[in-house]
């Protein structure tokens, strides 16, 4: 068995919060598929555990299955979370993050888009997502446009921290395939003022208004 504790551990070290890490990008790829092939099983489980019928006892018998392969994934582990790291061509990885995180089966994920006027992702929420019957719960979309408008704050140049978020919630937001929207409105010094919503075929269902901050001593990098 193949332990990754060498190249993602021992070679990383602390920079503002963040990890460099020597391992090639061509590595990171590679390994970001694999987890990224898991994650999208270990989704496809979570909806299947939320919608099936199947009779009690074969319930009982997948999860004494599932546990056995709890174990074998267990049998190398990071020693807590996986962070955020970039090696130095710049390629960033967050595998455990809660929205885009490749190998978090949580993570719907969101594919954030990076444009000239700010970020937008397509993404289809399922019964994992739920909150009223058949709608988005309302703290998951909190969670997704958070993201998508911290990302659009940091322009992939900056890491910029969420200050204050103000959701409006015009209507019910369904599930399925939706899109999200994000715009920098103004900057003041560390201050980034941010624009999001997200979107059904019907126009748009919540609308937020975020306030970012670069934290004090944090590098910007130029505009990649
Ligand atoms: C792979 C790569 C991924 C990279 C891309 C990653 C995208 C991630 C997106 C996810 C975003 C998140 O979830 S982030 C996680 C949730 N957020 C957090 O945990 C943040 C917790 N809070 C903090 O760490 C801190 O309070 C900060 C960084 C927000 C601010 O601290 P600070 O830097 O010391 O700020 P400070 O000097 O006091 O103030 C600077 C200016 O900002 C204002 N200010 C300070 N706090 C706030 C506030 N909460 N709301 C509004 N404004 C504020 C001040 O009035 C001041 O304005 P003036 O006097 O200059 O006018």
């Amino acid at each position: 068995m193949t332990s990754r504790r060498s190249s993602l551990d021992a070679s990383a070290a602390h920079a503002g919060g963040f990890f460099l890490d020597d391992t090639p990008t061509e590595e990171v790829d590679r390994r970001e598929a694999v987890l990224e092939s898991l994650a999208g099983t270990v989704r496809d489980l979570v909806d299947a555990a939320i919608r099936t019928t199947v009779e009690d006892e074969e319930v009982l018998r997948v999860r004494d299955d599932l546990a056995a392969l709890v174990a074998r994934l267990r049998a190398s582990q990071l020693p807590g979370p996986a962070g955020v790291r970039f090696n130095a061509d710049r390629r960033s990885w967050n595998w455990g993050n809660a929205v885009v995180g490749a190998a978090n089966g949580i993570a719907p994920p969101l594919r954030v888009v990076h444009g000239p006027d700010g970020c937008h992702a397509d993404v289809r929420l399922g019964a994992a997502y739920e909150g009223p019957p058949g709608l988005v719960h309302g703290g998951v979309s909190a969670m997704l446009l958070d993201h998508i408008m911290g990302e659009t704050a940091s322009g992939r140049r900056r890491t910029a921290f969420t200050g204050t978020l103000t959701m409006r919630y015009r209507r019910g937001t369904p599930l399925g395939p939706l899109r999200l929207e994000a715009r920098v409105v103004r900057e003041e010094g560390r201050k980034i003022f941010v624009d999001g919503s997200i979107s059904d075929a019907g126009g748009v269902t919540v609308e937020a208004e975020g306030i970012f901050i670069q934290p004090a001593g944090t590098p910007e990098f130029p505009r990649t």
